[in-house]
């Protein structure tokens, strides 16, 4: 009986010790090999434009409902509101290109962009990371909202409905890290709590890197190593 806390003692060494050891040959996270050692981290996720495919589905449902009007290819998409590019294009687009996002379906049928849906139920899987959906409805409230919660239970679950946040202003929500496709995020805060890190889509990729905050280019992108650089 005397030597049961030696023994106990001696196993808790060796487990820790076994867990470095993993650790170092399998490159994992230390969120995910060792809750108690790192940081908890809240993450916000923005969805259009990081999660679902707003640009590609605008310009599909612009071009099947006005195909005898221009349009802006992807790669010639510069600036954030596609309504104001389009205005410029021609004043009359400005109305059109609303109309398609205004209209029943619109939010809910749009694509998940690549390996968005795999990277986010990853990412609330591991230890220590809470991942919030962090996304702005539009003010015509009578699809967007609804489709939105509808888009998420689609392609995340139903229990992911719990862990959305919709917001106009985003600033005001606490978090380390918002992965967004704006660049610029304002609202009444002016120092919100989160870093904003830029996901690269095609209206921002063109921007000068000094003006910009970090960047994600993708979910192909080191996604775990940014979270990893803000437990430190
Ligand atoms: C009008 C407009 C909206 N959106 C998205 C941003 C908001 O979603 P999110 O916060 O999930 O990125 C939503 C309402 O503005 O629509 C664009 O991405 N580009 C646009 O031009
Ligand atoms: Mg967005």
């Amino acid at each position: 009986m005397i030597f049961l806390p030696r023994i106990v003692r001696f196993l808790r060494l060796e487990c820790a010790s076994v867990s470095a050891h993993l650790r170092r040959v399998s490159g994992m996270s230390a969120a995910k090999m060792s809750p108690s050692a790192s940081k908890r981290l809240r993450i916000l996720v923005d969805m259009d434009g990081v999660l679902a495919d707003f640009e590609g589905g605008f310009l599909k449902k612009y071009r099947a409902r006005y195909p005898d009007d221009p349009y802006i290819r992807l790669e010639d998409r510069r600036g954030f509101w596609v309504s104001a590019q389009y205005g410029h294009l021609r004043s009359d687009l400005c109305d059109k290109a609303i109309s398609i996002w205004e209209s029943k379906n619109f939010f809910i049928e749009l694509e998940p962009l690549p390996g968005a849906v795999e990277a986010v139920k990853e990412m609330s899987k591991l230890k220590n990371t809470d991942v919030f959906i962090c996304t702005s409805p539009i003010n015509l409230y009578s699809h967007c909202p609804y489709e939105k919660y509808a888009w998420i239970e689609k392609h995340l679950g139903h229990d992911f409905l719990e862990q959305v946040i919709l917001t106009r202003d985003k600033t005001v929500v606490s978090a380390d890290i918002l992965i967004d496709d704006k660049p610029d995020i304002l609202g009444v805060e002016p120092n919100p709590t989160w870093e904003h890190i830029l996901f690269t889509a095609c209206h921002n990729k063109h921007l000068p890197p000094c003006s910009i905050p970090r960047r994600l280019l993708s979910w192909d992108d080191d996604w775990r190593g940014i979270l990893d650089s803000k437990r430190q």
